[in-house]
């Protein structure tokens, strides 16, 4: 399978200065050969290497030329891929990139799958699992936190913690195998109890790692958060002025926002999925019923719900009926309007109404209290977690998982050292756990695994 050479536009595809086309593999400095045209460094190919080269792209069957460009050497296994790897920087739209990729392709390289740099990059043994999964999150990344996360995943900090863990997990299994094979003696009980401890040890590792999973998938994926409430209390000028801008449409009449506007935004490095909604009442009005329909569905995934009450109005039976649809989710309220109506809303009331105690005063027209809300969303996010970079920050669901699975091996070990149970079962649990790390950083990976991993990249990546 690595001994075809393969292809793709690497930037994406639009109006930009340069676009480059990347070519990996066996074949790479042939192809390269055949379709650029130098303009002086004739032998580029032969000691050039992180250069860059000047000339043209020349279709070699028609003479024509296709675009002028720049192109770039990186011999394996000093490359991204740790193969041939050419570079063609072309001008950077659609058509140069989509005609110098075709000549490219008919002189025998291959169209790559998503993924299928950063694939060979971990086949090839220059990333490993964790930190080729770490590029797409720096290609995703939604603030400066996020991407210092994934940098230093892709730097080998999560992966260096895993194989630490994997080390120490086959001093314990060749104890443990050591006394399979030699039953008959005897077995101080101090030894067991010390393996046990060890087997703590690992698991205070762990599950640190898992303490902190939380907080790193939401800087990884943004949190999911919905503002509803009944029509009209200014959910959609809360939205505007967390944004900073005028997103959504705001007039004084109810039901005013029809569809889900999602925007992102950046609250002291936490990435905020922010979501405005329909106002939710009882409606005969069809597009806005679905409109409604469609917070409905929302709140099911929110991380996070703002509550939005009006002080104007008071808290009314409409906003009981929106409290009823959000009871087992994460909740701040937010009381709008305060510029008109002071204190409005008795909170003891309504806290014995429905039970929430974060509650804040705004108005999002005048821009009053945001700042608050802004730290009490962190707050209630991270609940005191850590914010820290420094921190290694389990941020993928797929190396949580692994991490779990393996808590529970090690624990069900260590119950079968302090009880004493035949070696061999625990030793079956040691090995599953050593097994489910490797799947972190790949050694102990199935190809099905490998393939679905690298098939969520994007094209040329
Ligand atoms: N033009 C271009 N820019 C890019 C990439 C690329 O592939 N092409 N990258 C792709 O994601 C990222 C950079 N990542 C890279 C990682 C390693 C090597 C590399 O060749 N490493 C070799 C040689 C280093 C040396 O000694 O000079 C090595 O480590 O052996 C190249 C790019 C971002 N920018
Ligand atoms: N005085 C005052 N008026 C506000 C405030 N926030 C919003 N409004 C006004 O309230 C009205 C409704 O605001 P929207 O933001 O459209 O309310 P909404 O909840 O999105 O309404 P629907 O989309 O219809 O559900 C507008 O006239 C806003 O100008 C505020 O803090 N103070
Ligand atoms: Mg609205």
């Amino acid at each position: 399978m690595l001994d075809d050479t393969i292809v793709a536009i690497a930037t994406p595809l639009g109006e930009g200065s340069i676009g480059v086309i990347r070519i990996s593999g066996p074949e790479a400095i042939a192809v390269g050969r055949r379709v650029f045209q130098p303009k002086v460094n004739r032998d580029w190919y032969i000691k050039d290497n992180y250069k860059l080269v000047y000339g043209h792209v020349v279709d070699p069957d028609s003479r024509e030329i296709i675009d002028e460009v720049l192109l770039s050497v990186m011999r394996g296994p000093r490359s991204f891929t740790a193969e041939d790897v050419v570079e063609i920087s072309c001008h950077g739209g659609i058509v140069p990139l989509r005609r110098v990729l075709e000549v490219v392709l008919r002189q025998g390289a291959r169209l790559a799958e998503p993924g299928e740099f950063s694939k060979r990059a971990f086949l090839n043994g220059r990333l490993d699992l964790a930190q080729a999964e770490s590029i797409i999150d720096i290609i995703r990344a939604k603030t400066d936190a996020g991407a210092k996360i994934a940098m230093a995943q892709l730097g080998g900090k999560l992966s260096e913690q895993v194989n630490e863990l994997q080390q120490e997990l086959l001093g314990l299994l060749a104890r443990i195998e050591a006394i399979i094979d030699f039953p008959e003696d005897d077995i101080p009980a101090e030894n067991l109890e010390e393996m046990a401890d060890r087997c703590s040890g690992l698991l205070k590792v762990i599950e640190q790692l898992l303490d902190h999973a939380d907080t790193g998938k939401i800087y990884r994926e943004g949190l999911r958060t919905v503002i509803v409430g009944k029509p009209n209390v200014g959910k959609s000028s809360l939205l505007n002025a967390l944004l900073r801008e005028q997103r959504a449409i705001v007039t004084d009449i109810p039901g005013t926002t029809r569809d889900v506007i999602e925007e992102v935004i950046n609250i002291k490095g936490v990435p905020l999925k922010i979501i405005d909604t329909a106002g939710m009442r009882e409606t005969r009005d069809l597009v806005e019923k679905l409109g409604v329909e469609r917070s409905r569905q929302l709140l099911h995934q929110a991380d996070l719900v703002l509550l939005v009450l009006d002080a104007s109005t008071g808290f009314t039976e409409d906003d009981l009926k929106v409290v009823s649809l959000i009871k087992d989710k994460k909740v701040l309220v937010i009381i709008n309007k305060i510029d008109i109506a002071d204190h409005a809303i008795d909170y003891e009331q309504l806290k014995q109404l429905i039970g929430y105690s974060d509650i804040l005063e705004i108005s999002a027209q005048k821009k009053i209290g945001l700042e608050r809300l802004e730290q009490s969303i962190l707050n209630l996010v991270l609940e005191g977690k850590v914010t820290a970079a420094d921190n290694i920050l389990v941020s993928n669901s797929r190396h949580k998982h692994a991490l779990e699975r393996a808590k529970h091996h090690l624990t069900e070990a260590r119950r079968g050292l302090a009880e004493a149970v035949p070696a061999d079962l625990v030793s079956i649990d040691l090995k599953s756990a050593w097994e489910i790390l490797g799947e972190i950083t790949g050694n102990h990976v199935t190809e099905d695994l490998i393939d679905r991993i690298f098939a969520d990249f994007c094209i040329g990546k």
